[in-house]
C-alpha cells in the first residue's frame, strides 16, 4: 500500500463487538492498544493497565476478526527490563492471543534492541516515535514531539534505527505535521499517524475517540465521527422509565405454558385434593 500510496486505515479495538465493528467498516490494521488502560479499564493513564488485561483484551477482538492485521500493543512494563522479558511477552501476544505483530514504544537504543530481540524470534514488530504515552511522564506530561530542530531530527533517527532492525511500520504520534513532512522521504517502511499531519503512509485514531463514546484526553488530533455517547444514553434511559411505569415487558416478550399444565402446577402446590377444598 506504501507503494502504491494507498492510505492505509488503522483503528483501535478492545472487544468483541469493537472488532466486529472496525472489520465490517473495512479497516485494514486494528491496534488492540493500551489506549483501553483509560478507554474500556478506566484507568487515569496507560501506564496501569497490565500484561493479563491487553491479553484478555486481544483474545476478544481476535475472536472477533479474520481479515484485517492484527496487532497488540505491549503495555508499559512488559518489555523494558531485558530481550527475554520482551521476547515472553510478545509470544504471549502472538500465541495465547493470536497476534499478527507487537507493537512497541519508543525509538532510543533500549527500544532498539527490544524490538530487534522480537524481530530475531520471528515476531513482526511495529515501533511507535514521537509521543510516547508510556513515558510521557518523563517529559512532562501527554505533549505534542519534535518542536525543535534537535527533537525532530531525533525522532528521525529514531524511525531510521528501528527500520534499521527490522519494523514492519512505524506510527508518528504528535509531531508537527511539517516535521512529518520532512522526515517521511527519510523512512523506507509504512509509516501510520496520529496527529502527526497529512503527510503519513496512513493514520490511526483511537475507536472511542472518533464514534464519540466515553470522555477520555481530547487531543487536537481527534475528529468524532459519530456521537455514539448520547444514543447509549437514551436507550438505557428508555429502558428504565418502562421498566419503572411497568410498560416493559409486553406480552410478546413473554413464554407461554399449555393451560394444562398451569392447572396441573397448581395441584401440585396446594396438594392432590386442593380441588375439594
Ligand atoms: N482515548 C484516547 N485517545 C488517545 O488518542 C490516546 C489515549 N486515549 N490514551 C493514550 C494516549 C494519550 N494520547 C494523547 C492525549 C493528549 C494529547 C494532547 O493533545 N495533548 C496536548 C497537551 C496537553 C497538555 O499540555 O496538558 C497537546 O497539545 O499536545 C495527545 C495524545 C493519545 N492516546
Ligand atoms: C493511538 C495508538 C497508536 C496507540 O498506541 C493506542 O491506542 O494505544
Ligand atoms: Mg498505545
Amino acid at each position: 500500500m506504501k507503494r502504491t500510496g494507498e492510505a492505509i486505515v488503522m483503528v483501535t479495538a478492545y472487544d468483541h463487538p469493537s472488532a466486529r465493528i472496525v472489520e465490517e467498516a473495512g479497516v485494514d490494521v486494528v491496534l488492540v492498544g493500551d489506549s483501553g488502560a483509560m478507554t474500556v479499564l478506566g484507568y487515569p493513564s496507560t501506564v496501569e493497565v497490565g500484561l493479563e488485561e491487553m491479553l484478555m483484551m486481544a483474545k476478544a477482538v481476535r475472536r472477533g476478526l479474520s481479515r484485517p492485521l492484527l496487532v497488540g500493543d505491549l503495555p508499559f512494563g512488559s518489555y523494558e527490563v531485558s530481550n527475554e522479558q520482551a521476547v515472553s511477552t510478545a509470544i504471549r501476544f502472538i500465541k495465547e492471543a493470536g497476534c499478527d505483530a507487537v507493537k512497541l514504544e519508543g525509538g532510543g537504543p533500549n527500544s532498539q534492541r527490544r524490538a530487534e530481540a522480537m524481530i530475531n524470534a520471528g515476531i513482526p514488530v511495529m515501533g511507535h516515535v514521537g509521543l510516547t504515552p508510556q513515558t510521557a511522564a518523563a517529559r512532562g506530561g501527554l505533549r505534542a514531539q519534535g518542536r525543535t530542530a534537535e527533537a525532530a531530527e531525533r525522532i528521525g533517527r529514531e524511525a531510521q534505527a528501528l527500520t534499521a532492525v527490522g519494523c514492519f511500520a512505524l506510527i508518528f504520534e504528535a509531531i508537527p505535521a511539517a516535521v512529518t513532512a520532512i522526515l517521511m522521504p527519510m523512512i523506507e517502511i509504512p509509516v501510520i499517524g496520529i496527529g502527526a499531519g497529512g503527510a503519513t503512509d496512513g493514520q490511526v485514531l483511537v475507536f472511542h475517540d472518533l464514534l464519540g463514546l466515553g470522555e477520555g484526553p481530547r487531543a487536537r488530533f481527534v475528529k468524532q465521527y459519530a456521537d455514539l455517547h448520547s444514543p447509549m444514553v437514551d436507550g438505557v434511559g428508555s429502558f428504565a422509565r418502562e421498566v419503572r411505569e411497568r410498560g416493559y415487558p409486553q406480552h410478546h416478550h413473554e413464554y407461554g405454558i399449555a393451560p394444562t399444565e398451569l392447572t396441573a402446577l397448581q395441584q401440585r402446590l396446594n396438594g392432590p385434593d386442593a380441588a375439594d377444598r
